[in-house]
């Protein structure tokens, strides 16, 4: 599906991303963890084919990509509904419906994005996301402006559309226990130049256990406490 190795890339001849290996499979969840300005949105970009890598190789197998942006990204003169549907000629009236009562939106489709929260219109860029059906989908930090308790919600509600659509994912967090939620595979990013330091495997995603959750909770906290002491 997607076989990144050994990208780099550098702004202005300061190294962000060098020798990065990072693989995503057909239907797999895959989150990226690593703190703030390590070069994670530029290695999506790249994916993207929105940045060009200076080094190393994206070998892709797929042809339909989402990329759901940290800013919204709607268009201020179309509804919700309609910032949905221009994404997909083909996507009915009661699909787009569901997705966005599935983002807690239904009521809110004929309103314009000036007339929303913040927290609402990334709803709508992911409802969007998801209406294009995309075999993979790029999340950068899609919940950070959500409440916990909605983030929530929308977690399960987003696994439950991925469980029918079964496309990959990346995505971007800050979060573990969102991170824990969600994925096959969990990738640590750090370093200046960045790349990937660790790479957990999840036994049984999305099925674990308080323990099991908080054993990789543990695992990734201790990581951290080491690469930084
Ligand atoms: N177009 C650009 N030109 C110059 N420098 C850039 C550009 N885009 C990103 N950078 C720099 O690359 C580094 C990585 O940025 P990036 O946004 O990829 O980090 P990030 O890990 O996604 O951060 P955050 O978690 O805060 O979103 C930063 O130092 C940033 O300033």
């Amino acid at each position: 599906m997607l076989k990144i190795s050994r990208l780099g890339k550098a702004f202005d001849h300061r190294c962000v991303l060098e020798d990065v290996d990072l693989n995503i499979s057909k239907r797999e969840i895959v989150s990226i963890i690593g703190p703030s300005g390590r070069g994670k949105t530029t290695l999506l970009k790249l994916i993207a084919g929105l940045l060009t890598a200076d080094t190393g190789k994206i070998e892709r197998s797929y042809t339909r990509l989402s990329y759901v942006f940290q800013e919204d990204r709607l268009l201020p003169w179309l509804t919700v509904a309609e910032n949905v549907k221009l994404v997909n000629d083909a996507l009915s009236s009661d699909d787009c419906m569901a997705l966005l009562a599935m983002m807690r939106l239904a009521d809110s489709q004929r309103l314009y994005p000036s007339e929303i929260s913040g927290g609402m219109r990334q709803r709508v860029a992911m409802a969007r996301a998801f209406a294009y059906e995309p075999e993979l989908i790029l999340l950068d930090e899609p919940f950070k402006s959500i409440d916990q308790f909605l983030r929530k919600q929308l977690i399960e509600d987003m696994l439950a559309l991925w469980r029918v659509q079964g496309q990959s994912v990346l995505l971007v967090t800050h979060d573990p226990d969102e991170a824990i939620a969600m994925s096959d595979t969990i990738y640590l990013m750090d370093g200046i130049p960045a790349s990937i330091v660790k790479r957990i495997v999840i036994d049984a995603p999305r099925n674990l256990t308080e323990t099991a959750k908080q054993t990789i909770r543990n695992e990734i906290e201790k990581f951290w406490e080491e690469e930084t002491s």
